[in-house]
Formats: C-alpha cells, structure tokens, sequence
C-alpha cells in the first residue's frame, strides 16, 4: 500500500504517554496535526523520523510505502523534513546546498542537471554561486525545501516550516510546498499552530492525542 501509515504509533516518557498517533497518510495528502505547545507534536515527528531523544521509548508501527520502518535508523527510512529554522550551510553557494541532498555518488554532468532543474523548479536560475547569506527568506525557504526534496524522499514532515515568514511570504511559499507535495504525490504532515496553514493544506487536521 503506497502513503504513510502510523499504525498504533504511541511515544512514552517514564512510563507516561507523551503523544499517541493512529492515521494513514496517502500520497500527495497533507495532514495537520495542530495543539498546544508542550503536547508532543515535534516528539512524534521525530518518532517517525527515528530521532527521538533517549529519554523516549516508542512503540506501534511506522510504514511507509508497504516498508516497515520500526527500528530503523533514519538515513535508511527516506523521510524528508523540512523545520522552521531550516539552515543552508553557509560555506556552501546554493548549488553546494542543493547537491547536499543529492545521492552521493552522482557526479559530474548529471549532478549539475539535477540542481539546475531544481533551481529552476524554485524560480532561481542563475542563483547557483550565490552565498546562502544574500538570499531573501522566502528564497532561503525554497532552496531548503528543494534540497530535501533532491533526496528523493518517499514522505515529506514539516515541523512549522513557514512560521519564521511574515504574513506576505508565508502563503507564497507555503503555495509553493503544497504544489510541490502535489506534483511529487509524497504523503506529508505538517505541524503548525496556524488556521490558515491547515486549511490551505486541505487535508485532515488532528490534535495529537495524549
Ligand atoms: N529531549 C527531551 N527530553 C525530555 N523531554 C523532552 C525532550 N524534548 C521534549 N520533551 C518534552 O516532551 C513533551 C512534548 O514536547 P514537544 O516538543 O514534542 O511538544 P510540541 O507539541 O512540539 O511543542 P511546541 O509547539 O512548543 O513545539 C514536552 O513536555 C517537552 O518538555
């Protein structure tokens, strides 16, 4: 079965339940998981990811694409994240950047085609040498998303990616990520704390359950 599947997923902390979650995601569905803060909401992503912190103990199942993840170590799992202070490397230009989500053995030819495409996917031909410093936010904000996508993830979370942006920004490049998982299919789940952000997302919107 192709999507994200969180079956019975259940995450502990001295015995106590942090964050229980039970939904499947289908490819190019986006759900929202909105709450208070403190209610584990960035803990559940990080089981999905398999990043917990040692203080956690999960349990349940994590399936993505028929795959079962359970127990995996995250660079083996092929979920892309996208955080609210999602970093460009600032030795690296922006084609630097973007070749860092690439697979590591593509050179050459077929490893620039591959930026060039994304940058242009991003509405940033000749940015390529450019250094991370000189971009806008919202230009910052695409290269990140571009980068994680170039590693061809098979599911996308985003952890508050666009609250960092002012109101003008955030739902042009809020736009350009729902299109992206659009055109890519990838399940995703978003969390936020905004109205606007879940309803542009168009899916379901669930509380994380305690
Ligand atoms: N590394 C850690 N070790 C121990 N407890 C932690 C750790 N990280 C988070 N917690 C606790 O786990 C609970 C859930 O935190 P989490 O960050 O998942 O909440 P959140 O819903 O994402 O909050 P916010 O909206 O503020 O980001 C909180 O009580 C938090 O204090």
């Amino acid at each position: 079965m192709r999507g994200l599947w969180l079956d019975g997923l259940r995450v502990t902390r001295d015995g106590a339940t942090v964050v229980e979650l039970n939904l499947t995601v289908a490819p190019g569905e986006v759900v929202t998981i909105m709450g208070p803060s403190g209610s584990g909401k960035s803990t559940a992503l990080a089981a999905i990811l398999g990043t917990l912190a040692p203080a956690f103990r999960a349990s349940g199942r994590v399936v993505l694409d028929g795959r079962d993840l359970t127990g995996r170590p995250p660079r083996a799992r092929r979920i892309g994240m996208m955080f609210q202070d999602d970093v460009l490397f600032p030795h690296l230009s922006v084609a630097g950047n973007l070749g860092f989500g690439l697979p590591f053995g593509l050179r050459g030819a077929a490893r620039r085609a591959r930026i060039a495409s994304a940058l242009a996917e991003a509405g940033l031909e000749g940015f390529a040498d450019r250094d991370p410093a000189t971009l806008s936010g919202g230009q910052r904000a695409r290269v990140a998303l571009m980068r994680t996508l170039l590693a061809e993830p098979a599911a996308l979370l985003l952890d508050e990616p666009f609250s960092r942006l002012d109101a003008y920004l955030r739902g042009q490049i809020r736009g350009f990520v729902l299109d992206r998982i659009r055109q890519t299919g990838l399940p995703a789940i978003l969390v936020t704390h905004d109205a606007e952000d879940a309803r542009a997302a168009g899916g379901p919107v669930l509380p994380p359950a305690p």
